[in-house]
C-alpha cells in the first residue's frame, strides 16, 4: 500500500523529529510532522490552540492533518504525542509501517517532566506525565508494527533500530549520507578570554541533534531566530525543541542585511519580553551571517546578556560570522556600527545546509575563505586555484577542508584577542573599503563581493606603499576572479567611500588605518597612508 515509508509515534520528548529527520536522510526521502502541519493550518502554536479552542478541537485538526499526510506523503512521518488518543486517527494508521518510539517513564520525567509549556502538563507535571505515559502506552502498542526503545541510545542508534525493525535497507544516497552522518563532527576549540567561556565549533552533518546539549538543562525557553528563506527549517527546529520539552518560539527575520536593523532587534526584544525570557533562557540563531549577527546582538543586549547558539547555514556564516563573538547591526551611518562582543555557547556548522544556498551567496562566502588564505593559510589559495569551479559548490572536492581551514584561522585569532585590541584586526583585511562600499550600496551588495573588491584594494595599497610584492598582489585578482568574485567598483564614488571609511572601527581619531600584507600570510597595519597613495590604490580597482 502507498503512503509513508515509516510513521513514528510515541510520547512527547522521545525524539520523533530528530529520529524522523535522520531516517528521512538515510532513506533519501522527505520528512513530515503532523504537529507542524496543524500549526501551519491554525496559524498559531499548539499551546494556543489548546488554550483558545480546547483539546477536542486540536484533536480534530490533528486527525485532518494525519489523514492528509498518510494520503500524500511517501517519506517519514511523525505524529504528535497524543495523536493515538483519537480512535479515528488510530484507524487511519492501520496497515502503515508504524513504529512506537518508547522511553522509560523515569527517563521521560527527566527529559520533559518539568516543562510547564506543554498544554497537558501545566499542573503538577511529574504526576501528570506518569499518568499520561501509563494511559497511552497500550494505544501506541495497538497501532505499532514495531516498538523501539530509545533509552540510553543516540538518535543514530534509534534510527538504525527502526530500520532494522522494519527490515528497511538504506537508499543508495542514504548510505552515502550515513557515512557522513556517522562520522564524528570535527571540533574546533575557541578559548575563553576577557571573562568569556570557551566554546566549540562543530563541523559535520546532522548536527542539530547537538542543540539540546548546548542549550542545557537550565533553559526553559528557547527562541529560534531564522530568516524568511529558512522558514521551514526554523519551524522544524522550533518543533523539535518543543518536542524535547522546551517552550520554544520561532522569530522570523527578514533575509540578509534587512535583518540588521534596530527595528528588527526591537521586534525580537518584544517577542522575548512577551515570552518571559529570563537569563537562563537561550537564543538560537539559524541562518547566514546577517541572522547570526542579529541573534548574537539580541542575546548580548537582552537582560544585558543571555546565552546563544549559532547555527550558520551559509559558507560565510560558518567560516566567519558565527565564530568569534562579534555581533551587531547596521545604522544609516555605517556597517556594524552598533554591537557587542558576545561569544556563542557553541557553533554548529551543518554542511548539509549549504546544498540549498544560492550560488552567489555560496561564492560570497568564498571571499572570506580566500581572505583567510591571504592573511594566514596559503594552502587555502592552492586548493582554490587547483579547482576554482569546485570552490563554487558544496559538492566541490575540497569544500569541507576549505571551510575547516578558514575556521581554524579565525579560531586561533579570536582565541587570543576576542575584543580586537590588536591581532584580531587582521581579520578585517579588505573590510575597510568593503564596508564603505556596502553602505554606499545601501547594503544591497553581498558582503563577500564587497570584501573581494576591498582585498584587491588593500593589496594594491600594500604594493604602492612598498610593502607587498607584485606577484602576491596580482594573485588576489586571479584567485578571486577564478571563483566569480568582483574586482572593481565605480570610479566616481571615491569621495563618498573615503567619507564612509572614516567611521571604520579601526580608525583612531582622524587617523585611517588599514590591514595590508607585508607578504603572503604576513598581515600588518598601515596607519594614516598618504592620501595620494590611497587614491592611486583606488584607481587600481576603479571601473
Ligand atoms: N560577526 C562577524 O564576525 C561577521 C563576519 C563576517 C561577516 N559578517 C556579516 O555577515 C553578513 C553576511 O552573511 P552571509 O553572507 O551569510 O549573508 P546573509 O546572512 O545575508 O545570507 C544570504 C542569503 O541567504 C539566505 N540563506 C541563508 N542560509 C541559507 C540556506 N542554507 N539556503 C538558502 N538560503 C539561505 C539568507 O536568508 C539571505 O537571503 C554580513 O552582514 C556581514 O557583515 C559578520
Ligand atoms: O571577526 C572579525 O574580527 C572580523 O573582522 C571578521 C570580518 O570578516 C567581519 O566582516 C566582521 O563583521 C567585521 O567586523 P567590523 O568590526 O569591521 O564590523
Amino acid at each position: 500500500m502507498s503512503g509513508p515509508l515509516i510513521v513514528l509515534v510515541g510520547p512527547m520528548g522521545v525524539g520523533k523529529s530528530t529520529v524522523g529527520e535522520l531516517l528521512a536522510d538515510r532513506l533519501g526521502t522527505g520528512y513530515r510532522d503532523t504537529d507542524a502541519d496543524v500549526v501551519a493550518t491554525a496559524g498559531k502554536p499548539i499551546s494556543e490552540i489548546f488554550y483558545d479552542e480546547g483539546e477536542e478541537h486540536f484533536r480534530a485538526l490533528e486527525r485532518q492533518a494525519v489523514r492528509a499526510a498518510v494520503a500524500e506523503h511517501g517519506g517519514v512521518l511523525s505524529l504528535g504525542g497524543g495523536a493515538v488518543l483519537d480512535e479515528a486517527t488510530r484507524a487511519l494508521l492501520a496497515d502503515h509501517a508504524v513504529v512506537y518510539l518508547s522511553m522509560d517513564v523515569d527517563e521521560a520525567v527527566k527529559r520533559v517532566g518539568l516543562n510547564t509549556a506543554r498544554p497537558l502538563l501545566a499542573v503538577n507535571p511529574r504526576r501528570k506525565w506518569r499518568e499520561l505515559m501509563e494511559a497511552r502506552r497500550h494505544l501506541y502498542t495497538e497501532v505499532a508494527r514495531a516498538v523501539v526503545a530509545t533509552d540510553e541510545r543516540t538518535p543514530e542508534e534509534v534510527a538504525q533500530a527502526v530500520l532494522d525493525a522494519l527490515e528497511l535497507p538504506d537508499a543508495p544516497s542514504g548510505r552515502e549520507n550515513r557515512t557522513m552522518t556517522d562520522q564524528a563532527p570535527t571540533r574546533i576549540q575557541i578559548a575563553g578570554s576577557a571573562g568569556t567561556d570557551p566554546y566549540e565549533v562543530l563541523i559535520g552533518r546532522q548536527l542539530l541533534a547537538e542543540l539540546p546539549t548546548l542549550i542545557g538543562e537550565r533553559a526553559q525557553r528557547v527562541a529560534v531566530l531564522h530568516p524568511e528563506a529558512l522558514a521551514e527549517t526554523g519551524e522544524a527546529v522550533r518543533q523539535d525543541l518543543a518536542d524535547q520539552g522546551y517552550e520554544a518560539i520561532a522569530i522570523q527575520l527578514p533575509n540578509a542585511e534587512e535583518a540588521k536593523t534596530v527595528e528588527v532587534a526591537a521586534y525580537c526584544w518584544k517577542a522575548l519580553g512577551q515570552t518571559g525570557f529570563t537569563r537562563t533562557d537561550v537564543i538560537v540563531g539559524i541562518g547566514g551571517g546577517a541572522t547570526t549577527d542579529v541573534a548574537g546582538f539580541v542575546a548580548a543586549s537582552w537582560l544585558r546578556g543571555v546565552r546563544w547558539i549559532a547555527v550558520p547555514t551559509t559558507v560565510l556564516g560558518m567560516v566567519d560570522a558565527a565564530v568569534g563573538g562579534k555581533t551587531g547591526i547596521n545604522t544609516a551611518e555605517g556597517k556594524n556600527l552598533v554591537g557587542a562582543f558576545h561569544p556563542p555557547a557553541g557553533v554548529l556548522c551543518d554542511l548539509a545546509a549549504l546544498d540549498s544556498l544560492p550560488v552567489n551567496d555560496y561564492v560570497s562566502g568564498m571571499a572570506e575563505i580566500i581572505k583567510a588564505g591571504f592573511i594566514a593559510d596559503p594552502v587555502i589559495l592552492d586548493l582554490v586555484e587547483a579547482d576554482p569551479q569546485g570552490a563554487r559548490s558544496p559538492q566541490g572536492p575540497h569544500t569541507s577542508e576549505l571551510i575547516e581551514r578558514a575556521i581554524r584561522v579565525k579560531a586561533e585569532v579570536v582565541s587570543s584577542d576576542l575584543k580586537e585590541s590588536g591581532l584580531r584586526e587582521i581579520l578585517n583585511y579588505g573590510h575597510t573599503l568593503a564596508h564603505a562600499i556596502e553602505k554606499n550600496e545601501r547594503y544591497k551588495w553581498r558582503h563577500g563581493a564587497a570584501v573581494s573588491v576591498g582585498m584587491v584594494f588593500a593589496a594594491e595599497l600594500g604594493r604602492l606603499a612598498g610593502r607587498l610584492d607584485d606577484a602576491t598582489a596580482d594573485r588576489h585578482r586571479t584567485v578571486l576572479e577564478s571563483v566569480g568574485l568582483p574586482l572593481t567598483y565605480r570610479g566616481d564614488q571615491w569621495p563618498k567611500l573615503l567619507e564612509n571609511m572614516k567611521v571604520d572601527k579601526k580608525s583612531r581619531g582622524n587617523l585611517l588605518r588599514f590591514i595590508v600584507l607585508d607578504g603572503l600570510g604576513k598581515p600588518a597595519v598601515l596607519e594614516g597612508p598618504d592620501p595620494a597613495v590611497l587614491l592611486a590604490a583606488y584607481g587600481e580597482v576603479s571601473a
